[in-house]
């Protein structure tokens, strides 16, 4: 991700008087009180040597605003150190780095003492063995009674990011209840490269969803806008495509499936759904877009799930190496595990088994899941590729390959592992597979793409306009200059209330960064994003989707795809390079006929190459579009554009690609998969 300018935000003096002012949070013994990023990472330059992610578990020492604070690091040999290293309270804070060898590195936050303001300083300092960056030195605050100790021996030792919240700000989660096995956090490079033995290991087995049937088809009712997704236009590219279908019921799907989809609570396709179905049962390859919420997991899984049963798809067994009918695909590890329990719900009561396998959980156990039979493998592409690469996976059998989120599949970020997936030699030819993509937006040269992995004669089914925002989301954009978001974030929070809100930002650290001045601000909130441990990114969406956190602040690592019931808010604190990823976030709100809010705080010196691609989006999705903002837009367009030190240009149909290129930055540098 971009680094952002800290200076400018933290370094301002007004804030820090307010932030001075806050009061910190005063449940320390209440372990349900006190939350918990147990953040652990926030770097973001390539790793030198194997990594150590500190062990951070919420349980004991979460005690995070009581009395004092200290963290130990003992290491030998080769380390680095990166992030948030501590909070704590001048008089009680104690940080002690043992550094026993030589090559140290240290980035990131060392040690708060006194809060968010005073003693923060930005340190950057790079000699030959040593590297040391980042913020350094809070003194005075933040968190007390707080202990972290890491010690790690042997050679060459990496740790980045925040260290020292075990717990952290928040409310909510004793680590202690929810001590599951730990996770080191190796992300994108654990794939293939860093095998087991070679790194730290990745030991997280997330706990198995229930098998209870009511669990299985748990879902949100549809909104009273539901019926309203008929009025959009439908429009179909391609040769004979057949009709769509009015009904579940017309599609001539097995009963046991026919009953499930009651089960879910469907009793009506919705419109991608009523194209989308027919086409993949007549076996055609598709892209289908359609607006954010609108059923696009069933409009793929349902017919895949009817096909596999008609062609009579036999229960596999136990087996070293699995070869699965059918690949889906998407760019997180959070929305793949909901496209898999989606498909739960379809499969059920029936021979059909679905696996799920994605980074930052400990590969033996995937390896675990997928030799216990698989058919349907939904699999995030560094998880899917390694396993492929261990011979886990025999492809030759494959006959639906989906693509979910797929211009983000094709882009830069995993453009590279889908060539690298159709390019096994046991991977069937386009020609004898079914490919199938989805997304809510589909850039024309991603839908260039799209062409090598499709057969020529695939459909383009678009729901309502290619990349169109949810019209059932009210928009509003309110001008608001980056020193003065915290203010109107809280102002803004607190009219709100209790409702759930997803607050997107555009680092990783300041995803922490807002969660803890939220928790300060007393107001309950955790963090997602792709330096937290898998394990802490699971807790934080549970503790959201509970209620426990009713506010998520997120990296736009949560902008795809997510489907948590009640979320009613979401906020772009900072907005999004793409209007594309604009367009995915908002669609956290507002789903399945519901109505939701999003409110984008737009930074006159940063959004400026945004301003016109907003205004189309906004007056698409029959929006106010603000006066201001169409004053922006035109002054962009005349080439006065403001100059933009953090941003780049990708507004939409104004790609070329170099900047499809630049994409793959937040997903290099942040751990989708
Ligand atoms: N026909 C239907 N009837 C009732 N509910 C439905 C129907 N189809 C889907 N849903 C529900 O609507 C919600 C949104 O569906 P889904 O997550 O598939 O949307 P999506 O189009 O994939 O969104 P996104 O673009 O954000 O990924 C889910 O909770 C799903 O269970």
């Amino acid at each position: 991700m971009f680094e952002e300018d800290w200076n400018a935000e933290i370094g301002d003096e007004a804030l820090l008087l307010s932030l001075e002012k806050v009061s910190l949070l005063e449940t320390p013994n209440d372990p349900s009180s006190v939350f918990s990023p147990g953040v652990d990472s926030s770097g973001t330059d390539e790793f030198v040597n194997t990594q150590c992610q500190p062990v951070s578990s919420f349980g004991r020492g979460r005690n995070f605003a009581a009395t004092g604070f200290q963290e130990g690091n003992g290491r030998d040999a080769v380390t680095q150190n990166r992030g948030f290293k501590g909070f704590g309270q001048s008089e009680s804070f104690q940080e002690r780095n043992t550094v026993d060898g030589a090559s140290t590195q240290s980035r990131g936050f060392k040690g708060f003492r006194g809060g968010f303001g005073q003693g923060f300083q930005e340190g950057n300092r790079e000699d030959a063995i040593t590297q040391d960056r980042g913020f350094k030195g809070f003194h005075a605050g933040f968190g007390q009674g707080f202990q972290e100790r890491n010690t790690v021996d042997g050679a060459s030792t990496q740790s980045r990011g925040f260290k020292g919240f075990r717990g952290g700000f928040g409310q909510g989660t004793k680590g202690g209840q929810r001590d599951l096995p730990q996770s080191g956090t190796l992300d994108s490079r654990e794939r293939g490269t860093v095998a087991d033995g070679a790194g730290p290991k990745v030991t997280y087995v997330p706990p198995p969803p229930s098998d209870d049937e009511q669990a299985i088809f748990a879902h949100y009712q549809a909104g009273m806008n539901f019926d309203k997704y008929d009025e959009n236009v439908v429009e179909v590219s391609g040769l004979d495509p057949p009709a769509a279908l009015m009904s579940f019921a017309d599609s001539n799907i097995c009963h046991t499936l026919t009953v499930n989809i009651a089960k879910a609570g469907y009793s009506k396709p919705t419109p991608v759904q009523k194209y989308s179905i027919p086409i993949i049962l007549a076996g055609r390859d598709l892209m289908a877009c359609a607006q954010t919420g609108s059923g696009k997991t069933a409009a793929f899984l349902v017919p895949v799930v009817a096909q596999m049963m008609r062609d009579g798809v036999t229960a596999s067994s136990f087996k070293e190496q699995q070869e699965p009918e059918c690949i889906i695909t998407a760019p997180t590890r959070e929305l793949i595990n909901q496209i898999f329990l989606e498909a739960r719900k379809f499969v059920y009561g029936t021979c059909i088994r679905p696996v799920v396998i994605y980074g930052g959980t400990q590969t033996g156990y995937s390896i675990r899941q997928i030799k216990l039979g698989c058919n349907i493998l939904c699999a995030t592409p560094g998880r899917l590729l390694d396993i492929i690469g261990r011979g886990k996976i025999g492809l030759h059998n494959v006959k639906y390959l989906v693509l979910d989120e797929a211009d983000r599949m094709l882009d830069m970020g995993f453009g590279a592992d889908m060539k690298k997936l159709v390019s096994f030699p046991d991977m069937p030819q386009k020609e004898k597979r079914q490919t199938l993509m989805f997304s809510a937006t589909f850039p024309e040269e991603v839908q260039r793409l799209a062409g090598e992995f499709l057969k020529t004669d695939f459909l383009f089914v678009v729901v309502g306009r290619v990349g169109g925002a949810c019209s059932d989301v009210q928009q509003s954009i309110l001008q608001v200059p980056q020193y003065f978001k915290r203010t109107k974030l809280l102002e803004v929070l607190h009219s709100i209330g209790n409702e759930r809100t997803l607050v997107f930002v555009d680092t990783k650290k300041k995803a922490d960064f807002i969660a803890c001045f939220l928790c300060q601000e007393n107001i309950p909130a955790t963090s997602i994003h792709g330096d937290r441990e898998q394990r802490e990114r699971e807790i934080a969406l549970q503790d959201f989707r509970s209620g426990k956190c009713p506010v998520l602040v997120a990296t736009s690592v949560a902008a795809r795809g997510l489907d948590i019931e009640s979320v009613q808010h979401v906020i772009n604190f900072d907005l999004p390079s793409t209007i594309e990823e604009y367009v995915h976030r908002i669609g956290r709100t507002g789903r399945c006929g519901n109505i939701g809010k999003a409110i984008g705080f737009f930074d006159n010196n940063s959004d400026g190459h945004l301003a016109q691609p907003l205004v189309k989006v906004l007056s698409d999705a029959q929006q106010e579009v603000p006066f201001w903002l169409t004053e922006v837009a035109f002054e962009a367009k005349g080439g006065r554009l403001p100059v933009n030190t953090q941003k780049n240009y990708r507004g939409r149909g104004n790609m070329n690609a170099g900047e499809v290129k630049m994409e793959c930055s937040a997903r290099e540098f942040e751990s989708w998969d």
